[in-house]
């Protein structure tokens, strides 16, 4: 049977990477060559073995290997730019550095040079087998933990940076877990994170530009993002159909006093339709009712609705008739409470002058007063 091989960089001879599987022909750069990346069939073996590049990178993997797409498994094979990323990390000797899909190691191997250690978090097995061979022929296995499983789900163990490759799937949530879940202040000094490019170019925005949208006012609110440098999508194996951005994210130490489940919560209903003005975003029924939902009026709705029901006597064993009652007067309360509610955010935004504003106009500054303004008048979205 004919199969279909593709030698590169960072993998063993005869693994199969099926994520290339295209009759052409790909180059890309390393330290010292320009390595052809050739397919060849099973058969050609021995033409194999003597064409064959040299790996870029030591390896460990003796068996087939197929790259998951869907899992992001792009590897960077370019030494240049692996090296630049450790340098422009800034690790010290003393780190701890969180890292996050190490995929065949060709990251991690420099992270544990410059580092005390690496904590590593892989969901493929596969991938956290030949990263252990690796290491250990390396003799670095001393100071690298890799936990297996997926790093949305688990729980992080204190670091000092986190450093990484990701997955590009997952840039959202990781950036979220990073700058909103580790609780303050976050206990890391950076998060230097290859992106997608036209992601980091909307983490990087301000308010005002095209792309500024509710990930960049949430992140903006708690750390500074700056640009590094742009990596060819040439430098990964597979080739995938983007180009990256290495950007460096750093926690502020002068977090507003704000409850960030209120600001995420509020930002989610602000940045709902970007590019409308905050008077036609809030005064949609849905939202009212979102709102009205969640903040105390509701409260004070139905529990005046619940007294009443006290006094009545009213329970579980009334006949449906009387249960239709109720549910109607429960209905006509709630849409007066939606009507004041609806006044209410609407005298909001005008007193504020934000009633003609767009969301992604707005400065952390200006959005953390209409916050402060719904909440002072007992409007909450968390
Ligand atoms: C883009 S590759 C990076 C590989 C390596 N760091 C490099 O630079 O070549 C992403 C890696 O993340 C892993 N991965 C994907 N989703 C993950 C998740 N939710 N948690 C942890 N690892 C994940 C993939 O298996 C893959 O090895």
């Amino acid at each position: 049977m004919r199969r279909r091989t593709l030698q590169c960089p960072g993998f063993p001879p005869g693994s199969i990477i099926t994520a290339l599987q295209s009759q052409s022909l790909l180059f890309f750069r390393t330290k010292a060559h320009r390595y052809k990346l050739r397919q060849q069939d099973d058969d050609d073996d021995d033409e194999e073995e003597r064409d064959k590049p040299k790996p870029a990178e030591g390896d460990a993997w003796g068996r087939p290997f197929h790259l998951h797409k869907g899992r992001g498994q792009h590897i960077l094979t370019n030494p240049r730019v692996l090296d630049s990323i450790v340098r422009r990390a800034s690790v010290r000797p003393t780190d701890t550095v969180l890292e996050i899909g190490p995929g065949s190691g060709n990251l991690t191997v420099r992270l544990l040079e410059a580092a005390r250690r690496v904590v590593s978090f892989e969901i493929d097995d596969r991938m956290v087998d030949a990263l252990h061979s690796r290491v250990s022929q390396l003799g670095l296995q001393d100071r690298l933990t890799v936990i297996m499983g997926d790093a949305l789900q688990t729980e992080f163990p204190p670091f000092d940076l986190c450093v990484a490759n990701i997955p590009y799937g997952i840039s959202s949530p990781l950036i979220a877990k990073l700058l909103f879940e580790l609780g303050r202040p976050c206990g890391f000094r950076s998060a230097t994170l290859l992106l997608q490019k036209e992601f980091a170019r909307r983490l990087l925005a301000s308010p005002g530009d095209s792309e500024f949208n509710r990930l960049a006012a949430n992140v903006r609110l708690v750390a500074t993002v700056e640009l590094l440098m742009d990596v060819s999508k040439k430098d990964f194996v597979p080739c995938p159909k983007v180009d990256s951005s290495l950007v460096r994210i750093r926690p502020r130490s002068d977090v507003p006093a704000v409850d960030l489940d209120e600001w995420l919560a509020f930002t989610r209903t602000c940045f709902s339709k970007k590019n409308k003005t905050l008077g036609a975003i809030f005064k949609q029924k849905k939202k009212i009712v979102e709102l009205f939902e969640r903040s105390r009026l509701e409260g004070k709705a139905c529990k005046v609705l619940e007294e009443e029901e006290e006094e009545d006597g009213v329970d579980d064993d009334d006949d449906d008739d009387q249960l239709g009652t109720r549910v109607g007067e429960k209905e006509a309360v709630n849409a007066l409470e939606l009507n004041v509610l609806k006044e209410k955010v609407v005298g909001i935004l005008k007193a504020g002058g934000f009633e003609d504003k767009r969301p992604s106009k707005l400065s952390t500054k200006e959005l953390l007063h209409l916050l402060q303004l719904f909440n002072q008048e007992g409007v909450l979205f968390h």
